[in-house]
Formats: structure tokens, sequence, C-alpha cells
């Protein structure tokens, strides 16, 4: 049993080097799949989701390691047939990739359904809907499901809603499509750019990737690259909002402001001071001693991002005054709240909103992170809080930031990871605080 044990932490400060995109990463680890030749991938972060891939690639007869420089080598040119263990498969969200990257090599895809953070449902409609236009066949079993198609051929697909996962897979799936396919309605996520990037570098035909509208024409052949990740916005923007919460100065090194567009301008109505350098290439968050409360509601990009309304939710308990968050994309991702709550946070949940009173005091307390950006939250709470706050659900945080601890401990954070056995877990119980 491990968990991360977080004491009051106050003025952190210092430079934090962000590391590769989780999300992009997870989708160029795919995309490279499509290739006929071996790509080269610089800055994949060293987190739980790439050693699945790496089990189910070696599966698939696809070489995929880290070489001693850091990059991760993807040779897909002896993949014959794509069978993914379910259970393997349901470790994680974006599997369903392989289909994209593999239907059209292999003509059929088996995998278990889509696993990842459980905090909604997270349905996949729009995948399979564009895939069918395009003339693949699903067949639903208990605990997993099969995509084959004939000849994939390009389509002009509608999607009902902005989704970065389908504009993603389907983006992959026409690369090697016969003919054009134009994608409507795209979400214009930096990690989509990535993608429709790395896949022009081997060879597609993309345009429109960043708007909402993409346009595929399919080629017969992709050759190998070398290319590198996206910095993670996600964790970006997770250290910006710690300078707030410790009333510190932070810098995020590495990263791409342009990406953290809506953050940005959040946290300076918050009352934060930003500065970009020179270079525009780091981003410094001063707390100017005071915080305001303030209305966010998140949306797709360049909206605020779903993933960063727990962080910011932590930091707006600490704001003084009435603050509104709804979560526009997942109307129900509240499961931070509960647990806030035990630290003693003054939140109330309506309708796929949450209404902070914000200036009340928190307090340490055991509280259980449901899935990674639950976890940050708690952790950024953690650190405002008096008296010490245990976090369990640690797998969640480790699928999403790689060496978090020691990054924290870096800017003078009081934290750590205590491993332990079921004994000591009797003891992580009777030292909790009561929950209220
Ligand atoms: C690995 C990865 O990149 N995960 C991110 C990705 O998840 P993911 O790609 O799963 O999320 P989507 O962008 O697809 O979801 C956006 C919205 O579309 C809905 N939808 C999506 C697909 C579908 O077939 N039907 C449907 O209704 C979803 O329920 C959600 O309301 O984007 C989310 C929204 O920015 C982020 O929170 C996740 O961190
Ligand atoms: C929800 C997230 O991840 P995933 O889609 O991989 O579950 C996330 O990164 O916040």
């Amino acid at each position: 049993m491990k968990w991360l044990q977080v004491e009051r932490s106050t003025s952190l400060s210092g430079n934090v080097k962000i590391p590769g995109s989780k999300n992009s990463s997870l989708a160029l680890l795919a995309a490279s799949c499509l290739s006929d030749e071996p790509v080269r991938l610089a800055g994949i972060p060293e987190i739980a989701d790439f050693g699945v891939i790496c089990k189910i690639a070696e599966e698939m007869d696809i070489r995929m390691l880290r070489e001693s420089s850091g990059d991760v080598f993807i040779d897909p040119s002896h993949v014959r047939q794509a069978s993914i263990d379910p259970l393997k498969a349901s470790m994680f969200r974006t599997a369903y990739y392989f289909v994209g990257a593999l239907l059209a090599k292999c003509g059929k895809v088996t995998l278990g359904y889509p696993g990842g953070d459980d905090f909604v449902s997270r349905p996949i409609d729009q995948h399979i809907k564009a895939l069918k236009a395009m003339g693949a066949d699903f067949h639903f079993h208990q605990d997993y499901y099969e995509v084959a198609v004939k000849e994939l051929r390009g389509a002009d697909i509608y999607f009902d809603m902005i989704t970065s996962g389908a504009t993603i897979n389907i983006m992959l799936a026409a690369v090697r499509a016969k003919g054009t396919t134009v994608l409507r309605n795209a979400a214009q996520d930096p990690e989509v750019v990535d993608t429709a990037n790395l896949l022009n570098q081997m060879g597609a035909k993309i345009s429109g990737a960043g708007t909402d509208t993409i346009r595929i024409e399919g080629v017969r052949h992709l050759r190998g690259c070398s290319y590198t990740v996206i910095p993670d916005r996600l964790i970006a923007g997770a250290f910006l909002i710690a300078a707030g919460v410790t009333g510190g100065t932070i810098t995020v090194e590495d990263v791409i402001p342009e990406h953290l567009g809506a953050c940005i301008a959040k946290l300076n109505e918050i009352g934060l001071q930003i500065e970009l350098s020179a270079n525009n290439q780091s981003i410094t968050a001063f707390s100017t001693g005071k915080l305001k409360a303030t209305r966010v509601r998140t949306a797709m990009y360049p909206g605020f991002a779903t993933d960063l309304q727990q962080p910011l939710t932590a930091l707006l308990t600490q704001a003084p005054g009435k603050s509104i968050i709804s979560d526009r994309v997942y109307p129900k991702r509240f499961n931070h709240v509960l647990q806030l709550r035990r630290m003693g946070a003054d939140i109330d949940l309506r309708s796929g909103t949450a209404f902070i009173k914000g200036g009340v005091p928190l307090h340490g307390n055991l509280v259980h992170a449901t899935d990674i950006r639950a976890g940050i939250c708690l952790l950024l709470a953690g650190l405002a809080a008096e008296g010490v706050t245990k976090i369990t659900g640690v797998q969640h945080i480790e699928r999403g930031y790689e060496n978090i601890v020691a990054t924290f401990r870096s800017l003078g954070a009081k934290i750590e990871i205590i491993d332990s056995n079921e004994g000591n877990m009797e003891m992580l119980h009777a030292s909790s605080v009561t929950p209220s």
C-alpha cells in the first residue's frame, strides 16, 4: 500500500522542466505503428501507461523499447495481427488508438474496452460511428470487441460533439484509407496537431489540424522518422497553480505558452502575476499574496481544460469569496470535491457545478485520489492544509506525473511517498483525522 504524505508548505519556489505530454505520447506511440519503417520518439514520459503499451506492442510483434538516450524506438514493420489482450487494453484509456493505427494494415483489431480515469461515463460512440462510415464492422463481446474491415475508405464525418480521442483515432485510420476523409467539428487540441505533425513527417497528407475541419488524403506507405513530443500543458498548468496555492514563485521551463492560454488568463484573474520569458519557452507564476474568487467553465481547447479544473479547485478553496466552477466537458467530474470536503473545504455541488466558499482553512486528513487530476488537486490542497494529509490512490497520480514527489520536493514542498504493508495501513487509519 502506497500513499503520499503532504505537510503544509508555503512559498514553493524554483524551476521545473516540463516533461513530454502524456496524452500526446499515447497518440504518437500508436501513430508510429502506421509506419512501414522504424520511428524514434523523444520526450515520451516514463509513466505507467507507457509500460502497458510496450507490453501490448510486444504481443503484436512491434518492437518498442526505451533506448539509453531516453528516446523510444518503435519498429512496426513486422506487425501481422492486431490482437490486444483485453486486460491490458482496459488498463488505460487509449488502447483504441491501435484500432485507428492498425485497422488498414491488419484488417482486424480485437481489444478490451477502454480503461483510464473512471470519473464518469466516457462513451466511444463517435469512434464507432466514424469507423463504420469508413467501412468497418464492429462485434461486441462481454470483455472485448472486434473491429474488422475489407478495405478502409475515406468518408466525410461530422462529430456530434468535440472529441479529441475520436478526432485522433479517425485521423489515424484515415491516413492509410483509400481516398479522402474530412473530419468536421474536429477537436483543435495541441495533441491533435502533434499527432498530425508526426504523421505528416512520416509521409501522411493531413491538412487543417488545429482547426475544426481536418482533411486527410489516404496514402499507401509511410516512412520512418524522428520526432519530439510536445510538453505536457497539464503538468505545467498544475505547477503554475501550485505557486498560487503556496504563495510562491514557480517557473515552468520547456513549455509552449500558447497551449496554456486559458489557464494563464484565469490565473491572472485570480490574482497571480504571470510572466513569459523572452524566448517564449518558460512561464513564471508569482503569488501577489492576494487571491480573488472567480467563475470557470471548462471547454474543449482552446477553452479552459477539464484536466486543470481539479488543481484550480484546490487554489480556489484559498481565494476569499464565492467561486463557481462548471465542467462542461464532464459535468460529473467532481470526485475530488468529496475529498476536499474531508479537509474542511466548503464546496456545494449542484448539477455539474461546484460552488466554492473560498478562504476557509483546510486541515489534513486521509483522502483518496480517484483519478490523476483528483490526485494533483489533493496534493495541492495538502500543501495548503494545516497538519498532515495522506493521499491514497497513488497509482492514479503515477499515470500522469513522472517523479512527482522529487519535483515538488525540489521546490521546497514537504512531501514524501510511503510504501507500506497491510500492518502499517492500520496505522494510517488510526493516525488520520476523523472524516468530516
Ligand atoms: C488520453 C487522453 O488524451 N485523455 C484526454 C482526452 O480524453 P478523451 O479523448 O477520452 O476525451 P474526448 O475529447 O474524447 O471527450 C470529450 C467529450 O466528448 C464526449 N465523447 C467523446 C467520444 C465519444 O465517442 N463520445 C462522446 O460523447 C466525452 O464524453 C466528453 O464529454 O480528452 C479529455 C477531454 O479534454 C481529457 O480529459 C483526457 O485527459
Ligand atoms: C483523464 C485523463 O486521462 P485518461 O484519458 O488517460 O484517463 C487525464 O489525463 O486527466
